[in-house]
């Protein structure tokens, strides 16, 4: 990465009250060579300029930090992390962070398996599989702190893929556009139905750029029910 480049991600992480050090910002450049080089083999992103993979992939994963639900020590599953986003740049940041990253698309997990290699992360597991599925299984239901996920399903389908996976008390994190007014209203008996309350919004401005995301916070309340989540026909058909 050239200077300016290193001080964005440097400054932008800042501004999320991260402070990065030099061996972050290396796991980012390896990460960033890892994402160009393989997305010449396979599809991971449609964004590849050095400064707006920064903006647009890092430091907005690295804006779930301001959930304030993040201390670095959580159990986290990333829901369709695709490329690894946005759990990946929170590994880098938060090494003590033990991380699932589940995606349906075997290659993207083949490529993710070389970036836990390469950037050497530990406590660390990939899964290959739909969410619809893995909600179901008892090694995998109600065992993590938190979930994550960016740009996967609209909120009422995504909420039936991740709040199965959170215990008691803890928070589905989804990362969405600007406007999710109408999208919350949609999802409000989803959300309530599986267990879970929409605790906060959390606005979010991509620092060197004027993106701006929510970030909704739901924190599970109430075990979910074992019928959910459904099967992925009945998620899709008939939303919650
Ligand atoms: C648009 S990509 C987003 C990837 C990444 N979260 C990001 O923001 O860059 C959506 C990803 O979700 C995965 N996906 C979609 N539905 C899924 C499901 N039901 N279970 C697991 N993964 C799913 C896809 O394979 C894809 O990699």
């Amino acid at each position: 990465m050239d200077r300016k480049n290193i001080d964005k991600l440097i400054n932008g992480a800042a501004n999320f009250n991260i402070n990065l050090s030099m061996f972050h910002v290396e796991q980012f450049e390896k990460y960033f060579k890892l994402l160009i080089e393989w997305n010449e083999k396979i599809n991971l992103t449609s964004i590849t300029d050095e400064g707006d993979v920064i903006t647009k992939h890092f430091l907005d994963s690295l804006s779930v930090f301001k959930s304030g639900k993040i201390t670095g020590n959580e159990n986290i599953i990333d829901i369709g992390t695709g490329a690894g986003f946005p759990s990946i740049p929170l590994k880098i940041v938060f090494p003590n962070i033990k991380l699932t990253l589940l995606d349906s698309i075997n290659k993207r997990i083949v490529f993710l398996e070389e970036v836990i290699d390469k950037l050497n992360l530990e406590n660390i597991y990939t899964v290959h599989g739909r969410a619809e599925d893995y909600g179901n299984k008892v090694n995998f239901r109600e065992k993590y702190d938190l979930s994550v996920s960016r740009a996967v399903a609209s909120l009422n389908i995504l909420a039936e893929y991740c709040i199965p996976f959170v215990t008691v008390n803890g928070y589905f994190i989804a990362m969405k556009g600007p406007s999710i007014e109408e999208e919350l209203k949609l999802s409000k008996n989803a959300i309530k139905t599986l267990g879970g309350v929409v605790e906060n919004v959390v606005d979010v401005v991509i620092p060197y750029t004027e993106i701006m995301h929510k970030l909704v916070i739901v924190k599970k309340k109430i075990k979910t029910q074992s019928i959910y989540p459904r099967k992925p026909k009945f998620i899709n058909k008939k939303p919650l």
